[in-house]
């Protein structure tokens, strides 16, 4: 198998990559963006704990009953495309994608995720599609790849952005909801995601890309530069 630069790569030499950041940071487009001009899988951990939040809130389940979170996730139906060109998100099969970033769900997302069980169990899902993906590489992205998904992944990046670009990001993509409230927001959960992991600080061997001087374009290649290097550096 070959990459999309005609690099040879066989499927047990998969280029593992870890992202982690804080919200708004450019972790999702980014990763979408570097995955596709490299012909690699792209996973979106964060889209798995938005459909569970989806799918606990459809069951009117309370998120702080944690016992009956747990028991959802018996028959909780998840489904992720990881092909960047091919993206969706489906619980039940039924299309999650825009449901699971309103802010409604938004709002309680953190409460699901703090619950360990349910860490355990998306943690075993992530990697086993991570294994059985069928790309030269995957580019992982939530808040724990790199520390407990993916720590022996051989590139591992935390992207982070000031406060600021990050909310001007975000506010520039969310209609219906002031500026104030989506800063507000995004920094109250990142506040709660902090108890549960820490995102904000780069583990040892990871490498930070500050995205706040860079364009959305320059990120990219920024990243697709250190997976270069660090994925070389690894199999030699
Ligand atoms: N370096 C950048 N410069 C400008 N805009 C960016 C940059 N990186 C990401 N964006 C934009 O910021 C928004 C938030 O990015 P997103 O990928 O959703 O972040 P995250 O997944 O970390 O929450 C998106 O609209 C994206 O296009
Ligand atoms: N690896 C991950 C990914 C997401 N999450 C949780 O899922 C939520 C949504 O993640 P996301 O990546 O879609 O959030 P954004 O940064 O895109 O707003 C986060 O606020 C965390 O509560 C997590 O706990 N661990």
């Amino acid at each position: 198998m070959e990459d999309s630069r005609g690099i040879p790569v066989s499927t047990t030499d998969k280029i593992v990559v870890a992202i982690d950041g804080p919200a708004g940071s450019g972790k999702s487009s980014v990763s979408k963006a570097a995955a596709r001009r490299l012909g690699f899988s792209y996973q979106d951990t964060g889209a798995a704990y938005r459909a569970l939040a989806w799918y606990v809130a459809e069951r009117g389940i309370d998120t702080a009953d944690e016992a009956a979170v747990v028991e959802a996730l018996r028959d909780f139906d998840y489904a992720i495309g990881i092909d960047p060109d091919n993206y969706f998100v489906r619980v039940g099969g039924i299309d999650v994608e825009e449901a699971i970033r309103e802010p409604r769900i938004s709002a309680i997302v953190s409460s699901v995720a703090r619950i360990l069980p349910v860490r355990a169990y998306l943690v075993e899902l992530f990697r086993h599609v991570i294994e059985t993906s069928d790309t030269p590489g995957i580019i992982t992205e939530g808040r724990d790849i790199t520390t407990v998904v993916c720590p022996d992944a051989p590139v591992r990046i935390l992207l982070t952005a000031s406060e600021e670009a990050r909310m001007a990001r975000r506010s520039a993509e969310i209609s219906g909801q002031s500026a104030a409230d989506v800063a507000k927001n995004l920094l109250s959960r990142d506040a709660q995601d902090s108890r549960v992991v820490d995102f904000m600080n780069a583990a040892d061997g990871v490498t930070v890309i500050d995205s706040t001087d860079l364009d959305f374009d320059q990120t990219i290649q920024a990243v697709v530069d250190l997976i270069d290097a660090q994925a070389g550096e690894s199999a030699s």
